[in-house]
């Protein structure tokens, strides 16, 4: 979807284990010292630039517009080659919101969905009943390839979703700077203070979400509080690819219970 197929396993596999590699960097402490989890975390990015930055040159080489490829680089690359000089992305600007979307969007929602099968084998009466309402609604479809039609009418797998999001918050915080003096509920906060939004807290908050370590996508059917459901972010830095994930997250939901019973 971002860079296309890799027709080559080992480029494949290093490029997973780079992204890994980047994405534990992010959470150590920040020394540039051979060894620690932080170089090699900026090795990995090295190495995922070089190879983005050889893929992009391959692709202007055989003509872009001939290279029919369906992919978020391809796009970059035809827009950045119509747009005047001015409004171009630069390949580095091409580089970075590549990288930024493997990074953002690679591990949260493999995690995510890891967390999901682990409820639902844990869960195994729901997990019967989201069974029965899928297949129903697979019937209903003709068992039809699914499209967005089709994910709008899941109500309890979209429940399902939400559930484990809220169980397993995988971006459990997000740190802000404060650009003023401001008060948040009846707490003064200065200007330059770091913030950290503490979403996993909110998610297990009991005045807020009832018996909240039980699994339980029903919780859903009931109005939520404002910013009451974080696992997206809120506000201006919303997650990009909110809907994405949940699409993502919906179909290995659907296929996954609608061919297999599982017990954890
Ligand atoms: C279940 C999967 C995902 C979860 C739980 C998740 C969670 C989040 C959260 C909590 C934020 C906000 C962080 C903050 O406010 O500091 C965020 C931002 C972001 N996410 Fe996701 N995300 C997921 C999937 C994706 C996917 C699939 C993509 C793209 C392909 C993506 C791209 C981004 C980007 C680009 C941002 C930064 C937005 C900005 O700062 O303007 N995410 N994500």
């Amino acid at each position: 979807m971002l860079i296309g197929p890799r027709d080559d396993t080992r480029e494949l596999e290093q490029l997973q284990s780079d992204v890994m590699d980047v994405t534990q960097a992010m959470l150590a402490l920040p020394i540039r010292l051979p060894r620690t989890r932080f170089y090699r975390g900026l090795q990995a990015r090295k190495r995922i630039m070089d190879a983005l930055r050889q893929e992009i040159s391959t692709r202007r080489e055989n003509g872009l517009k001939l290279d029919h490829r369906d992919d978020f680089l391809q796009t970059l690359l035809l827009k950045s080659h119509m747009d005047s000089p001015e409004e171009a992305l630069t390949d580095e600007q091409i580089l970075d919101n590549i990288l930024t979307l493997i990074i953002a969007g690679q591990v949260t929602t493999a995690t995510a969905i890891t967390w999901m099968v682990k409820y639902l084998g844990d869960n195994t009466d729901l997990q019967e009943k989201l069974r029965s309402v899928q297949l129903d609604l697979a019937s209903k479809h003709n068992d039809a390839p699914l499209t967005l039609q089709h994910l709008n009418t899941m109500d309890y797998a979209y429940k399902t979703v939400k559930e484990s999001l809220r169980m397993a918050t995988i971006v459990s915080w997000f740190p802000r700077v404060a650009l003023k003096d401001c008060q948040v509920a009846g707490f003064h906060i200065k200007k330059d203070w770091l913030v950290n939004v503490d979403a996993r807290s909110i998610h297990y908050d009991p005045t807020i979400y009832d018996s909240p370590t039980v699994f339980d996508p029903s919780r859903f059917n009931d109005d939520m509080k404002p910013y009451s459901f974080l696992a997206f972010g809120a506000g201006s830095r919303t997650c990009l690819g909110m809907n994405l994930a949940k699409i993502m997250m919906l179909i290995f939901l659907h296929r996954l219970v609608t061919n297999f019973r599982f017990q954890l």
